[in-house]
């Protein structure tokens, strides 16, 4: 590991909700290049994990550092403009707009004060095409999208706010076979970018044949970072179980 490659180092993040100790121990290292996969069983704090990285949650205690420097008090919008992209579970689309107008929420292309629709349906065509992800059209409403074609956009989003650090908390949960594979390819040409990338995910063939290594999360504790040519199935279910520890 280079020194210059590593954008983001957390260490010792805790996180308690009242009585409940979600995050009780959260360590992590992104690297330029490297896909991470953070998997676990659920409610074994990953989301709560991802989502104090992502200043959508204050940790109680622990350390964040980008590209070196401590951030102390991440919030959403701060994390966003050091570079971070997130897709939560939610997605958080427009229901009423259409797929254009959710890839560049916030960030719309405008020519004297007024949003440019032509240049923002370009850039989504080209941004759409450059990852092969499959969408019907970019003027379509997100209501009439499918769960994956939803999740596509959601992905789509997060790549055009341009950061080099990409959160997909389970990115491909409502896809079909065919649809995930183009989203494993995106996230693979991403990873060629240079970008760090941190993925939860419950599907351990995708996890072994998209990452580099694996962040193994049981009770709160992030207790291992493997590197996945030292996994296989029945290793990486021992892991997440205890059975191996
Ligand atoms: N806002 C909250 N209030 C109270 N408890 C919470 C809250 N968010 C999470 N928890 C609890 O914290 C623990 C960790 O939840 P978290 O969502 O981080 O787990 P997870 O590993 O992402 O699970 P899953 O795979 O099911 O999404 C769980 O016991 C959950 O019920």
């Amino acid at each position: 590991m280079r020194y210059n490659d590593i954008v983001l180092t957390v260490r010792s993040l805790k996180k308690s909700f009242g009585p409940v100790d979600a995050l009780v121990e959260g360590d992590l290292t992104l690297e330029r290049g490297k896909i991470t996969a953070l998997v676990g069983n659920n409610g074994a704090g990953k989301t709560t994990l991802i989502k104090c990285i992502t200043g959508a949650l204050r940790p109680d205690y622990g350390y964040i550092s980008l590209r070196g420097e401590a951030t102390p008090s991440l919030t959403l919008a701060e994390a966003r403009r050091r570079g971070i992209a997130t897709v939560y579970q939610d997605l958080a689309l427009v229901d009423v707009l259409d797929v254009a107008s959710n890839i560049w929420l916030g960030m719309e292309p405008s020519r004297w004060g007024i949003v440019d629709r032509e240049v923002m349906r370009r850039r989504s065509i080209e941004l759409l095409k450059r990852f092969a992800i499959d969408l019907p059209s970019v003027a379509t409403p997100v209501s009439d999208l499918s769960g994956g074609q939803r999740q596509a956009v959601a992905l789509a989003r997060a790549i055009a706010q341009g950061g080099d650090i990409l959160i997909l908390d389970e990115p491909t949960s409502a896809m079909g076979i065919v649809e995930r594979s183009h989203i494993v390819d995106a996230v693979k040409k991403l990873r060629k970018d240079g970008q760090a990338i941190l993925y939860i995910s419950h599907d351990m063939e995708q996890v072994l044949e998209t990452a580099d290594e694996v962040v193994i999360m049981r009770n709160g504790r992030t207790i291992a970072c493997i590197p996945v040519g030292e996994l296989d199935p029945l290793s990486l279910a021992g892991w997440i179980s205890g059975a191996i520890s």
